[in-house]
């Protein structure tokens, strides 16, 4: 799969254990229970545990709770799985969506599967096992006006304008010496703290550890196999029974479902597949959790989603599935989404599901990119490098990703880099439409392509095009901490138009002696961005960061890894590339 497109660092993917596949019809009293079948065959409804016996965390307070209706009331939804995928800018063309899978759109007919032949095939309900959430709850914030004011804080500073930009050769400083351990990728390293709520650190990519798959994981993989071939089918017949049988979560999905529709069974295939590696598991998912409250999702949507998914799976694996399979399955889906339900849960009492943003600034820097500056109605934490998800009022309910472009300001303002894409309808509605005044709507934080304060290894940075956003904010994190390690920047694009923010690197790189930024513009597609490290380096005590196009991402990785680095060292918003990792 590409990087980045699931969330990446997008971050994230659930271990542990706990059931709750209980009976649908009586998920308050029974939570062991089996579920009856309905409409044809289903499995176990499912309730969460820990939870209240309604399956819902009272929300403290209706800001928490309570979905907006920014804009038009077009009926469009957002997507669950959004947050699996750093998709930033990739769009859908306006006048290709499809409003949801419905037999009439040509999706496979919803005939349900077979039923089993006894309740006894049916596989046992696991022992519910609660899962940390993350640790104890921050202390709750009080809720504040949803009414943001209007604006007043100063915009954001414009760079100078800089001379021609020309590839300069460079003799890159000496390896810096290490007098730490080396940092630690492992998935018991300490979070990174910016201040309640702590945004997950999630390394983009984690060795794991080779050993033998769990019997699960071993199912689970055989079941990958069968439906891999039938992938589109499976997706289609999961949507359209989760839509026909629970139509209320309709609403919660985007009215366009053809290019992000997959999104979540993706996550949850994705997640299922890796069970094994519990921690890396837990930590995308509990990334996943509190990304999904923005969209409304409550704890109770989430066997129906199973009950689908099993539903799916049965149908276009039915060559090979049995009560064995199903049961890894029942265990793999309680697990993974367990785990999302306690992270949203100890989020609520410390984070708002969403926060309002109002535009202070907007830069169109070339023809299609703009820098735009908002201003959050309450105070957001978040890390330098990371990322968060973001909905314009043009565009209900569609949430794409942008990278925070500068680390952390005294005056709260958040900055991002915006390229309007072609069909793009958050990029351009955020670059040709947007102007100051704007209200738009943040997700939380999310991403692991932090630093890390605790060594001082050198930075090597690969930013192209837009990229370059979480690059920048890199280096104002390293400013920030007053070090004098070396940073590295290359900063890619295809022209020397399209380095539309060389003037504020150069200006960063004037600040600070610790600071190299090289351009490396396309050279007739000879030379690309990846290639251009090569020429420099010893890289090997360097920590390294790519951002960018997924292409670039892949041939960025692979340059440095033959380079000397190794994966461990090299982080980058992908969940997909955090999770094959071992594999
Ligand atoms: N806006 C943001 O906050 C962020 C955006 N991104 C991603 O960065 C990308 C930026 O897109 P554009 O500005 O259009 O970049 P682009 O397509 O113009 O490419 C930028 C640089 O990457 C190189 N590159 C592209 N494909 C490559 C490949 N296959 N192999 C080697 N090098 C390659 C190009 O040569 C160029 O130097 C988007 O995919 C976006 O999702 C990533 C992080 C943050």
């Amino acid at each position: 799969m590409d990087a980045p497109t699931t969330t990446s660092a997008d971050n994230g993917t659930s271990g542990g254990g706990g059931g709750w596949f209980t009976p649908r019809k009586q998920p308050a009293t029974n939570p062991g229970g089996e579920q009856e079948p309905a409409e044809g065959y289903r499995l176990a409804a499912m309730r969460p545990v820990g939870r209240t016996t309604t399956g819902e965390a009272t929300p403290p307070s209706a800001r928490h709770s309570a979905p907006p209706t920014p804009g038009p009331p077009t009926g469009d939804t957002s997507h669950p799985a959004d947050d699996d995928a750093t998709a930033r800018e990739r769009q859908t063309p306006p006048g290709t969506s499809t409003p949801g899978p419905s037999p009439a759109d040509g999706l496979p007919p919803i005939s349900p599967p077979a039923p089993p032949t006894s309740a006894e095939a049916r596989p046992p309900i696991p022992t519910p096992q609660p899962v940390p959430a993350g640790g104890p709850p921050a202390e709750f914030a009080p809720t504040q006006a949803r009414h943001p004011t209007p604006a007043s804080a100063p915009a954001h500073a414009q760079p100078p304008t800089a001379p021609p930009v020309e590839t300069r050769p460079h003799t890159p400083p000496p390896a810096p010496t290490r007098t730490e351990a080396p940092p630690t990728l492992s998935p018991h390293a300490p979070a990174p703290t910016a201040g309640p709520p702590t945004p997950q650190r999630v390394p983009a990519q984690r060795p794991v550890p080779a050993r033998e798959a769990s019997p699960d994981a071993v199912l689970i993989r055989r079941t990958m196999t069968e439906i891999g071939p039938v992938a589109d089918k499976v997706t289609s017949y999961f949507y359209a029974l989760l839509f026909v049988r629970h139509p209320d979560l309709r609403s919660l999905f985007p009215a366009a479902m053809d290019t992000q529709r997959d999104r979540l069974l993706k996550a949850l295939l994705t997640a299922a597949e890796h069970i094994d590696n519990t921690p890396v598991l837990v930590e995308y998912l509990q990334n996943l959790g509190r990304g999904h409250r923005k969209y409304g999702t409550r704890a109770e949507h989430y066997p129906a989603v199973g009950e689908c998914l099993i539903g799916a799976l049965s149908k276009y694996a039915a060559g090979i599935w049995n009560p064995e399979l199903e049961a890894a399955w029942v265990r793999a889906y309680t697990t993974i989404s367990q785990v999302m339900i306690d992270a949203a849960a100890a989020d609520e009492l410390r984070a708002p599901a969403w926060w309002y943003a109002e535009v202070v600034s907007h830069d169109l820097r070339t023809s299609d990119v703009a820098v735009v500056t908002v201003r959050p109605d309450q105070p957001y934490p978040f890390l330098a490098g990371q990322y968060t998800s973001l909905e314009t009022p043009w565009w209900p309910r569609i949430w794409r990703h942008y990278s925070f472009a500068s680390a952390p300001r005294p005056d709260g303002l958040l900055t991002f880099h915006v390229k309007a894409v072609p069909a793009g309808w958050v990029s351009n509605a955020l670059v040709h439409r947007a102007r100051p005044g704007d209200i738009i709507r943040l997700g939380p934080p999310g991403g692991s392509m932090t630093v890390d304060h605790t060594t001082d290894s050198g930075l090597l940075c690969l930013g192209g095009g837009t990229g370059i956003a979480p690059i920048k904010a890199l280096v104002e994190d390293v400013a920030e901490h007053g070090q004098r390690r070396p940073v590295e920047v290359f900063y890619g694009a295809r022209t020397n138009q399209d380095l539309y923010d060389i003037d504020t690197m150069l200006r960063l790189q004037q600040l600070h002696p610790w600071l190299e930024v090289r351009p490396v513009v396309d050279r007739h597609g000879l030379l690309q961005l990846p290639d251009a490290i090569r020429e420099y380096g010893p890289w090997n005590e360097y920590d390294a960061y790519v951002s960018g196009p997924p292409g670039m991402i892949r041939s960025g990785v692979d340059a440095l890894r033959n380079s000397g680095i190794p994966a461990e060292r090299i982080r980058h918003d992908s969940v997909e590339e955090l999770v094959v990792i071992g594999d």
